[in-house]
């Protein structure tokens, strides 16, 4: 028996943290993976955690068939027990579906990564397909905060630390982006229907407080 899991949350949460945990703790236990990225922070063939550590991965593409990629190693005597698929949010529903064959057909774990909505909170086709067809998801444990300290369930994109709600869904980018640069920010819902991130809420008003006239 395998298994298709999908570990989802917000960016900044931990889950390419969690995938290098994943892959150690299977590899030091015998177990044989191959570990796949698309467009992670860091570049190409890489999956890469904020906490320092990236190891190199192969790099999903358009042309990536899963099926074929297990079936040619196998076919060349290597072992492949699971895989580790980070920035799953980014592969297309076909590859999902092939990710659920090679569990099925050819009982290898597959270990996904990913967030579920884009900065407009809507579903990556990606990540739709995953919540649809996985034998589990998986919140992480260690939660995101908003900049007013409930729990961030939401990913805003910003420019200069202004939430922005026009463009691509699929714009490379990291957490904490300077000033005029595209970043992006984890807030709750509520300040994300509200487009409030923390350089916005903290930002001094535009206008001039009016004048106390009362004495
Ligand atoms: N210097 C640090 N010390 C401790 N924890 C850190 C540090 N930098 C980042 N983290 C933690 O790393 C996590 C982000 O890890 P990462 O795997 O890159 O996230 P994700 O893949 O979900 O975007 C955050 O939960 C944060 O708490
Ligand atoms: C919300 C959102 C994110 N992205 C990109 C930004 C990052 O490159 C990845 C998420 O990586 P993480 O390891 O989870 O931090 O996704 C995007 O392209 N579009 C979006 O709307």
């Amino acid at each position: 028996m395998a298994d298709l899991v999908f570990f989802s949350g917000t960016m900044d949460c931990g889950k390419s943290t969690l995938a290098l945990q994943m892959d150690y703790t299977h590899a030091t236990r015998g177990r044989r993976g191959v570990i796949f990225s698309r467009n992670d922070r860091a570049g190409a063939e890489m999956l890469s955690s904020r906490l320092g550590l990236a190891v190199p991965a192969v790099e999903v593409t358009e042309q990536t068939d899963f099926w074929r990629e297990v079936v040619h190693r196998r076919t060349r005597g290597q072992v492949v027990d699971y895989l580790i698929c980070d920035e799953a949010q980014f592969y297309a529903p076909e590859q999902i579906e092939q990710l659920a064959r090679v569990v099925d057909d050819l009982v290898v774990d597959v270990f996904a990564f990913g967030i579920t909505t884009d900065f407009r909170t809507r579903l990556f086709p990606g990540s739709a397909r995953l919540l649809a067809l996985a034998d589990r998801v998986e919140v992480l444990q260690v939660r995101a905060l908003c900049w007013c300290g409930r729990r961030a369930t939401h990913n805003a994109r910003t420019v200069g630390g202004v939430m922005v709600t026009e463009g691509e869904q699929m714009v490379v980018g990291n957490t904490g982006a300077g000033t005029g640069e595209v970043g992006y920010e984890v807030l709750c819902r509520r300040h994300h229907r509200a487009g409030l991130t923390a350089a916005s809420a903290h930002a001094p008003s535009p206008s001039p407080d009016p004048l106390d006239l009362s004495g």
